[in-house]
């Protein structure tokens, strides 16, 4: 039996799967959590991997390893490959003034949908490179390259750090981590250094974008490596996802991609214009709050997650018009980085349990709708919409999705979707060819609702209607 493993770093725990290369059966598999917080020392990244690939039962009879990750994350290395700073991530807001400034300085969004396929807001590595040049010039000074939290795994893996191990100029990626740096572009397939300079202050060496299965050389080991991921993209390969497919992921971050034939540029910067791991193209709204907001209603209201689900059943839809505006980390899409969250119908009737965990489950439900709305308006037609992330494993998601989304919703039996794309990748890069190998795709449970508008409606009268974030 040849064996891969897939990896997904992602915001709060790093996951490994080992499968089986031609079944895909899961053969082994492990965990280990990540720090808290927006800004993390890689460090951690590459401890949680070994603990959780320990757990894995390390790469023994491993053949092949690829590495999905949280994207966008800023990791700056220095002339020796040392880590100049502690990676500022995805949901890091304090980009937000530099997200503005290069967005002006360029001519405005219909300029850089053209140059990159997104417009700059804090989450996108662009802008943290210009904060990184505004509020620390000694660390942008010293930083020679720039690289994204699955490239630099990648590159340990491959043994970066020790005694003899690669240099920078073996830094690697793949077009849809590249996608999201807001340097390179999707529709050309190239760098654009100068946004870059632009950003830093001087140029820096980038990570070389490998293609979808092209080997990125191998650990010390012999494990062959393959180029890995954003965790998006990674997650539309684990799902066997097709074009037209859309996947809702609710985990740290709520998103909604489509996989799409053709490239995304959204002059409005509602939607990014990303790539895929397949050599597709994934247009994808992200917001800063989803599962956590569910995990923040739990611990107010002193439940368990799987209590908070049965609670917010037990409301009526629409919970009586009470709404939670779920802007607790800030927000992306809307950009909104300043904002935070907000409760607005509080009545004696609704001033209970059961309708403020409807309203967190529904409010955090009709950001995503926004952005279902957002992506399908990107051409390409939606075929299906599945369900992934933590959040998923919500009852009440699940049967609350299809009634403020407005479509039936499908969802895969529990599972990490984004390691399995990472796996499904490796066995890939082993088995070469024009296409991931075919996997058994995973089963779904459809979910259907009569569609509530109601819930949209009100929600759209109030979500700006919240307090500015104290600094
Ligand atoms: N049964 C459940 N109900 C609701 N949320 C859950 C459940 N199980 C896990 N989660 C949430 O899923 C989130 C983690 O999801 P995951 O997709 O792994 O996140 P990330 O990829 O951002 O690290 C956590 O916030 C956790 O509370
Ligand atoms: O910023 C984005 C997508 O643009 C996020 O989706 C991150 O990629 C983090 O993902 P999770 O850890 O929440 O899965």
């Amino acid at each position: 039996m040849t064996l891969v493993a897939g990896v997904d770093s992602s915001t709060q725990a790093c996951k490994v799967v080992v499968r089986d290369a031609v079944s895909g059966a899961l053969v082994r598999e492990g965990r280990a959590p990540h720090p808290d917080g927006t800004e993390v020392d890689p460090p951690a990244w590459a401890a949680a991997l070994d603990r959780a690939l320990a757990q894995a039962g390390g790469l023994d009879g491993v053949a092949a390893v690829a590495v999905g990750g949280q994207q966008h994350g800023m990791v700056c290395l220095d002339d020796d490959g040392a880590v100049v700073r502690p990676a500022l991530l995805w949901n890091d807001t304090r980009s937000a003034g530099a997200a503005r400034d290069l967005t002006a300085e360029l001519g405005g969004g219909q300029a850089w949908a053209d140059a990159v396929g997104l417009v700059p807001v804090a989450s996108f590595t662009v802008t943290k490179l210009r904060w990184l040049a505004d509020a620390e010039p000694a660390n942008a000074a010293r930083t020679a390259a720039v690289c994204l939290p699955h490239d630099w795994l990648t590159w340990r893996l491959a043994g970066a750090g020790l005694p003899g191990g690669p240099g920078l100029e073996a830094l690697v990626t793949d077009r849809g981590d590249a996608s999201g740096t807001g340097y390179w572009s999707a529709a050309t397939g190239e760098y654009r250094p100068d946004l870059l300079e632009r950003a830093l202050g001087h140029g820096a060496v980038v990570p070389r974008v490998l293609g979808p299965a092209e080997a990125a050389g191998s650990t010390p080991g012999g494990v062959v490596l393959g180029p890995g991921s954003g965790d998006n993209a990674a997650a539309a390969l684990g799902l066997a996802a097709e074009p037209g497919d859309v996947v809702c992921s609710i985990g740290t971050s709520g998103v909604v991609s489509i996989v799409s034939t053709t490239p995304a540029a959204d002059p409005s910067g509602t939607v990014a214009g990303f790539a895929d791991a397949t050599g597709n193209f994934l247009p994808l709204i992200a917001t800063l709050n989803a599962a956590r907001v569910l995990d923040a209603t739990a611990q107010l209201l002193g439940v368990d997650l799987d209590e908070l689900s049965r609670l917010a059943l037990s409301a009526p839809p629409g919970a009586g018009g009470l709404v939670l505006v779920p802007y607790l980390e800030g927000e992306r899409t809307p950009d909104r980085p300043d904002s935070t969250g907000a409760l607005h119908g509080l009545t004696l009737a609704t001033a209970d349990r059961a309708h403020l965990a409807r309203a967190a489950v529904e409010g955090l439900l009709c950001g995503l709708a926004d952005g279902l709305d957002a992506v399908a308006a990107t051409g390409t037609p939606v075929r299906r919409v599945l369900l992934a992330g933590g959040g998923a494993r919500s009852e009440a998601v699940r049967r609350i999705a299809p009634a403020v989304l407005g479509v039936p919703v499908l969802a895969p039996p529990p599972g990490e979707y984004v390691a399995d794309g990472a796996a499904r990748q490796a066995a890939w890069v082993l088995a070469g060819g024009e296409a991931p190998p075919e996997w058994p795709r995973p089963g779904t449970e459809r979910y259907e609702a009569d569609p509530v508008p109601a819930v949209r409606e009100r929600y759209a009268d109030v979500r700006d209607l919240t307090a500015p974030r104290l600094r």
